[in-house]
């Protein structure tokens, strides 16, 4: 049998350019910012009309595959993984970025068919980089094949996370404390580039040794967690168990040496899952 998935990974390539050309178009003017799950959530217009871009040309090429979209799943769509071939985008990864002109904006998508990623695509469309991953086939960073690090020191390490959005005072505890205790190992740097798509691709590059966070959503992970995997990296659950793209936690890391031991220092707090039923957020804009 040829290669089933091929036009599939043409078409997200494809689409993820063009994304990214309207995303930094966008950038050039004002921008509107409105506010989703929290008042640091932010979404723009561009967030949704890139998606409707991206899901508008995969559907007119593939009329019978399902979608999870950030910005659908805000508007009420279900985010059930099912058997069928099954498009993940998050179309303005670093939303928050995009409104403050923070060069690390990246378009998302990812591709599962039985619940297995085929592949991955993230186009950091500031930096211009495409960063792409299939399933047994290796990651690239346009068209250098890109591999993790070999580091297996963890003082030797630099470590990525995020804030999140939400600032809830009780999971901010936690995640500062955490962050405390892995600087304190000590680690050679903790960093974040508030685009998690972005933050895995810098895993599979080796530019960091490891990237965790509770509370990311499966489109921002689906298409860094097939590149990180085919870049030679591991993910795992902040349990220590099984990865579980829909549980809305992660650590993704060059080996299981890093990862194991960041574990250790995680303080683990409860986040809904992603295919947890369904909650229609509500969006405010100021007039
Ligand atoms: O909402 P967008 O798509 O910009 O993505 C999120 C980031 O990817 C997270 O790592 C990050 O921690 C934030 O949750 C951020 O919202
Ligand atoms: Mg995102």
């Amino acid at each position: 049998m040829g290669d089933p998935w091929l036009s599939a990974y043409d078409a997200a390539l494809r689409v993820a350019r063009k994304a990214g050309a309207v995303i930094r178009d966008a950038g050039e003017k004002e921008i509107k910012v409105c506010t989703k799950s929290s008042t640091v959530d932010l979404v723009t217009k561009t967030d949704e009309r890139v998606e409707k871009i991206i899901i508008g040309a995969l559907r007119e090429q593939f009329p019978d595959h399902c979608f999870i979209g950030e910005e659908s799943v805000a508007k009420g769509e279900p985010c059930n993984l099912t058997d069928k071939p099954t498009w993940i985008i998050d179309p303005v990864d670093g939303t928050t970025n995009f409104v403050h002109g923070f060069p690390f904006v990246a378009v998302s998508i990812a591709f599962a068919v039985n619940k297995e990623l085929e592949f991955g695509v993230v186009y950091s469309c500031l930096e211009n980089k495409m960063y792409r991953g299939r399933n047994g086939k290796g990651a690239f960073c346009d068209d250098e094949k890109i591999e993790v690090s070999d580091v297996k020191d963890i003082h030797k390490s630099i470590i990525i996370s995020e804030h999140g959005t939400d600032r809830s005072c009780e999971k901010v505890e936690k995640i500062f404390s955490t962050m405390k205790k892995i600087l304190c190992i000590p680690v050679h740097g903790l960093r974040g580039s508030g685009t998690a798509a972005t933050n895995m691709c810098l895993v599979a590059c080796g530019a960091v040794e490891a990237f965790f966070e509770i509370g990311i959503h499966c489109w921002d992970i689906a298409a860094g967690a097939v590149i990180v995997k085919e870049a030679g990296g591991v993910l795992l659950d902040v349990n220590g168990g099984p990865f579980d793209l829909m549980s809305r936690r992660m650590v993704s890391a060059n080996n299981m040496v890093i990862a194991e031991r960041i574990i250790k220092e995680i303080e683990i707090f409860p986040a809904d899952r992603d295919d947890a039923p369904i909650k229609k957020i509500t969006k405010f804009c100021k007039k």
